[in-house]
């Protein structure tokens, strides 16, 4: 392969990219993203595909999540530690609690472009360009603000760049050390039920772990975590610009991060995403929405995975709590049939957002949970394996989604709502989440 085997995709509708205004400052951008090194090697990518595989052959579980639109002034070392605690928290209940391996995988450090349902927004009859994330432009409502900059995409790598930096370090340095499964409760315990539950299941973790000190058994594999980054691969001439041969096998790897997916506005199958995931070997999801017929699905296969290897394609099921049980069994039953064993997971949040009479973007924590349930449900009646979930989460204290077991009312979402775009569970609530969640896999 070489590089210009990636260009494939320009021929091609390309769906949600902004209008850039210079193309001239877009082509100096690019050329400076390509000359940077690259923020993942692929060699981890293939690790990542090889967890993934064990995902899909049923030997353990994937927990994707992070922020709905990462941004800059967001990225502080703080947030980067609480999102990546919760997401060890979460991540310690199901290993523990549902006894299977986890596979750890951020919405983080690339999360800075978004999707929207219209290019326009308009307030107090003032109508200007949506914002895209923070790759394009800026969240606040002014011309200036929200004119598309692709300046920003150098600060996309250099903000993915400081966050994977961090991760790596927290991971691998020592903050990770199970031993550590208290530490990242103190702020927290007696603040949400949640916090005391784990406190407890944290108790029972350590006092395992004492026993096989004590038993001259003390596995470096506790000492560090595997922790992988992936986000949505939106703008592609950014992800284009981060494609480099491998120099191993000749391969091409988007090194912009070790997993991206491509989202349910941007899967047309002779779309310009959907081709250019097909040239790239990283472990790719898609998102699958409500209308995804089975005849979709099993194209999305022969296009990204034709030779059919476990752990390259990841399913992400998005269809809403009122609509999972009805539209995912053909698509599981035909994709089975097909003898394709792509990751099935859960996204609970895309299909269950509404706005609320404060005027707030929502979800309800009963829809969320309700549709992981549809989905384990589905998946239990058919035999197959319920791979994991994609959540929206924040480890601050947000409220921008309503219920869960420290409960947000309607009437609380003004107080702490940050998010750029989509409504997080904040830590309280994604702890919930996988304490339910440990208990649906047990079960099933
Ligand atoms: O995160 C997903 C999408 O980008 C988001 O839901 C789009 O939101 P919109 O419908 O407000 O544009
Ligand atoms: C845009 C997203 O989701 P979807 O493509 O499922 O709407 C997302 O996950 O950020």
């Amino acid at each position: 392969m070489t590089l210009n085997d990636i260009e494939s995709w320009r021929t091609l509708p390309a769906a949600q990219q902004p209008e850039w205004p210079d193309n001239e400052a877009l082509g100096s951008a690019l050329a400076d993203l390509r000359s940077y090194p690259p923020l993942v090697f692929a060699g981890e990518c293939d690790q990542l595909r090889g967890r993934l595989a064990s995902v899909a052959k049923g030997e353990a579980f994937l927990l994707q999540g992070g922020d709905c639109a990462e941004t800059f002034v967001g990225n502080t070392a703080d947030a980067i530690k609480n999102k990546l605690k919760t997401l060890l928290q979460m991540a310690v209940v199901l290993t523990y609690a549902a006894s299977v391996p986890v596979v750890k995988v951020g919405r983080m450090a690339g999360q800075y472009s978004k999707p929207r349902s219209s290019g326009t927004e308009t307030r107090d009859g003032v109508t200007l360009p949506s914002y895209r994330g923070d790759a394009v432009n800026e969240l606040a409502f002014t011309e200036a603000a929200r004119m598309p900059d692709p300046e920003r995409l150098k600060r996309m790598y250099h903000s993915s760049s400081a966050t994977l930096n961090l991760v790596r370090a927290f991971t691998t340095g020592g903050y990770a050390d199970l031993r550590q499964v208290h530490a990242w409760n103190q702020d927290f315990v007696a603040l949400s039920p949640s916090g005391e539950r784990y406190e407890r299941l944290a108790a029972e973790i350590d006092g395992a772990m004492r026993f096989m000190h004590a038993c001259g058994t003390d596995p470096e594999e506790f000492r560090t975590v595997e922790f992988y980054a992936s986000h949505e691969a939106l703008i592609l001439d950014y992800e284009d610009a981060l494609t480099r041969v491998d120099s191993r096998t000749g391969d091409l790897y988007d090194v912009s991060g070790h997993m991206v997916w491509i989202g349910e506005r941007t899967r047309q199958l002779d779309g310009a995403h959907i081709e250019f995931a097909s040239r790239i070997r990283n472990p790719i999801g898609v998102k699958l929405g409500p209308t995804t017929s089975p005849e979709d699905a099993l194209a999305l296969i022969d296009k990204l995975d034709p030779n059919r290897d476990p752990g390259r394609l990841t399913f992400i099921v998005r269809m809403g709590a009122g609509k999972v049980r009805d539209n995912l069994p053909a698509l599981v039953e035909k994709v089975a049939a097909a003898g394709a064993q792509p990751v099935w997971v859960s996204d609970p949040m895309h299909g269950n957002t509404f706005e609320a009479s404060s005027g707030h973007k929502t979800r309800r924590f009963d829809d969320v949970l309700d549709e992981v349930k549809g989905f384990f449900e589905v998946h239990r009646a058919l035999g197959t394996h319920p791979g994991g979930i994609h959540v929206e989460l924040t480890g601050d204290d947000v409220t921008e989604c309503v219920g869960g077991g420290d409960e947000i009312f309607v009437d609380d979402l003004h107080q702490r709502y940050e998010t750029a775009c989509d409504p997080r569970l904040n830590r309280s609530q994604s702890l919930d989440l996988a304490f339910l969640v440990a208990e649906m896999y047990r079960k099933s």
